[in-house]
């Protein structure tokens, strides 16, 4: 279980975060949704501990992250971090990068783990493929592949999508998906497009100006009458009206 609790944190004279209460389960997505500048990159640089900041409580199954002796390491230890800018070292293929992730392991144990990883991140094909000659879904794959490649408490990706069309999407997701129920980690997923994270994530928060306005399952988004929600489920049927229409015409 991850417990984030944010009570407060002045990031300008004219923005702050406020009141930030999480919790998300071993195996479960909270996706993490709002609009440009509404805070999702901080909250998410805090979750990982690139953002010092002491009014805050990170916990993995009671354990406390942020404490005076963690706060001085760049990123927390137990924390899987996928960043919005990926920075995956260009000139290695595939398979020379998820070795080097695992070069530690005895030879038959690194083996095992680049065959089982080209195959459930789909990367096969690619596997003989500089890094600076992928597509933007297949350097998504190994950003995510090397992120749950140590022993982690806890995954963060901050925006993952946003460099992705609209098949490649489908496909991370899917992957995505597969590998937090596999892991047993619980995973903050930060979007700011609701379509993206749709049947993937098991609980939705809505982040307005620093303070979440909205949080809860799919069947709590559905029953809402808050006003930003209801923005949200008025934009989703024009959405659904489109694609219906296109495939009644
Ligand atoms: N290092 C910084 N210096 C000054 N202002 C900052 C800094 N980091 C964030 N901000 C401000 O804090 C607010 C929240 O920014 P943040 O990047 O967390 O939003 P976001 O929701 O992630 O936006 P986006 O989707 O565009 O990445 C914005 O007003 C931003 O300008």
């Amino acid at each position: 279980m991850l417990e984030i609790q944010i009570n407060h944190h002045q990031v300008t004279s004219h923005f702050a975060l406020n009141h930030i209460q999480m919790k998300v389960k071993a195996g479960e997505i909270f996706a993490l949704i709002g609009k440009s500048g509404s805070g999702k990159s901080t909250i998410a640089n805090i979750v990982v501990g690139q953002t010092i900041t002491k009014d805050a409580s990170i916990q993995i199954n009671g354990k406390e992250l942020n404490t005076e002796s963690d706060r001085l390491i760049k990123l927390f230890k137990e924390v899987g971090y996928v960043p919005q800018n990926l920075h995956l070292m260009p000139h290695h293929t595939v398979e020379e990068y998820i070795q080097r992730l695992v070069q530690k392991r005895s030879v038959q144990e690194q083996e095992k783990f680049i065959q089982k990883n080209l195959k459930r991140f789909r990367l096969k094909n690619a596997k003989k493929t500089k890094i600076q000659h992928l597509s933007g879904g297949e350097r998504q794959k190994l950003a995510l592949l090397e992120a749950i490649s140590k022993p982690i408490g806890i995954l963060v990706l901050d925006e993952p999508f946003s460099q992705l069309d609209t098949e490649q999407k489908l496909e991370f997701s899917s992957i995505f998906k597969q590998v937090i129920e596999e892991e047993k980690i619980p995973c903050l997923l930060i979007s700011h497009d609701l379509l993206d994270i749709l049947s993937l994530s098991q609980q939705v928060g809505i982040l307005h100006q620093g303070k979440i306005i909205f949080q809860g399952n799919w069947t709590q988004f559905k029953k809402s009458k808050n006003r930003f929600v209801l923005q949200l489920q008025h934009a989703m049927q024009a959405w659904k009206q489109k694609v219906d229409n296109l495939f009644e015409a």
